[in-house]
């Protein structure tokens, strides 16, 4: 068989989007996880962090299933919510949509640039849960919030929260930053473990100047990765709840792909937040598979967007440079 696709990445977060939209292709379960390691293997003639398929939705205007490239499924991706919301709305000719994810019916819009000639868009990153059976953490408490937790270091304070996937939020100074304790953590509860039975991503979070963050995640699925959306949202709401930032204002975040915004909204005593950044096509392409042995597609076809990849590298010069002068 033949699959049309289109490689998009979030803030450097790279995923081949795969559209059902049409019902000419579709896959059983087993196939997606399949088709998802061997297309995002990286040293496959594709490569990425997950694959996003885009399918009909009865409910809203698309649905999105995301893949990481371990094969297993992801109950939310933010970066990846802002490429099917660029996708979807070049098809549907929308600026706004609803977009149906595995938790909740999500709001996305195509909104003003967020650097010179960037296509840009806002998603809605809810519901948030800081019940640690919602990660699930296992834990006797009921929720875990800058609170140290002895199994995974002695001096640093972590947050758990559901954005609705899972993460861990730890605020720390450059030096940890520059250590290797975020990956010796972050391989120990995605690996087997008794804390975080289905593993989480691990963020480090550090402060460059009032209203800029600079976050790294460590993705479950994929490993560090140049950047995680729901880690970005989730991580600027740790900052609020901390007094560095504050709710219903625009917070930058900063990361090894790029720069998004984020504004944390707080309403009856729940959080939303907005994930605002690019949604840049790398290029299409077209691949021939074998649905019994995946792995060795052949690319049939491929027409580089070079003109958005040369746009998009200006962005990430300005965040490199942005960063390197405030990084304490
Ligand atoms: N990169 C994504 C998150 C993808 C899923 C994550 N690895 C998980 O397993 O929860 C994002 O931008 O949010």
């Amino acid at each position: 068989m033949n699959i049309e696709l289109v490689k998009c990445h979030g803030s450097g977060n790279d995923f081949i989007i795969i559209d059902e939209m049409e019902g000419d292709i579709s896959f059983n379960e087993d196939e997606r996880s399949s088709l998802a390691m061997a297309l995002c293997s990286r040293t496959s003639l594709l490569g990425a962090d997950g694959i996003l398929f885009v399918m009909p939705s009865e409910q809203s205007h698309a649905r999105m299933r995301v893949f990481n490239a371990d094969g297993s499924e992801a109950s939310m991706c933010g970066n990846g919510l802002r490429c099917v919301a660029r996708y979807a709305s070049d098809k549907l000719r929308k600026s706004k949509l609803i977009i149906e994810t595995m938790k909740a019916n999500l709001a996305v819009e195509k909104t003003e640039e967020i650097f010179d000639g960037i296509p840009t868009f806002k998603v809605e990153i809810s519901p948030v849960s800081f019940n640690v059976k919602d990660l699930p953490l296992n834990l006797s408490w009921e929720t875990l919030k800058n609170e140290r937790i002895v199994e995974l270091s002695d001096t640093l304070l972590f947050t758990a929260l559901a954005v609705p996937n899972p993460h861990l939020v730890s605020i720390v100074e450059s030096d940890v930053l520059k250590s290797s304790v975020q990956k010796d953590i972050a391989t120990l509860v995605n690996g087997p473990n008794d804390l975080f039975p289905d593993g989480v991503n691990v963020s480090f979070v550090h402060e460059l100047k009032k209203g800029h963050i600079f976050v790294r995640t460590f993705e479950r699925g994929v490993g560090f990765t140049n950047a995680c959306g729901t880690a970005m949202s989730a991580s600027s709401l740790v900052t609020c709840l901390n007094g560095l930032n504050e709710t219903e204002k625009e917070i930058s975040v900063y990361n090894d792909g790029g720069m998004v915004k984020c504004m944390v909204h707080q309403q009856n005593g729940r959080y939303q937040i907005d994930l605002i950044g690019n949604g840049t096509y790398e290029y299409r392409a077209e691949i021939e598979v074998n649905p019994a042995d995946f792995q060795n597609f052949k690319l049939v076809n491929k027409e580089i967007f070079e003109e958005e990849t040369s746009k998009y590298a200006k962005l990430q010069e300005y965040a490199k440079q942005f960063v390197s002068e405030h990084m304490k």
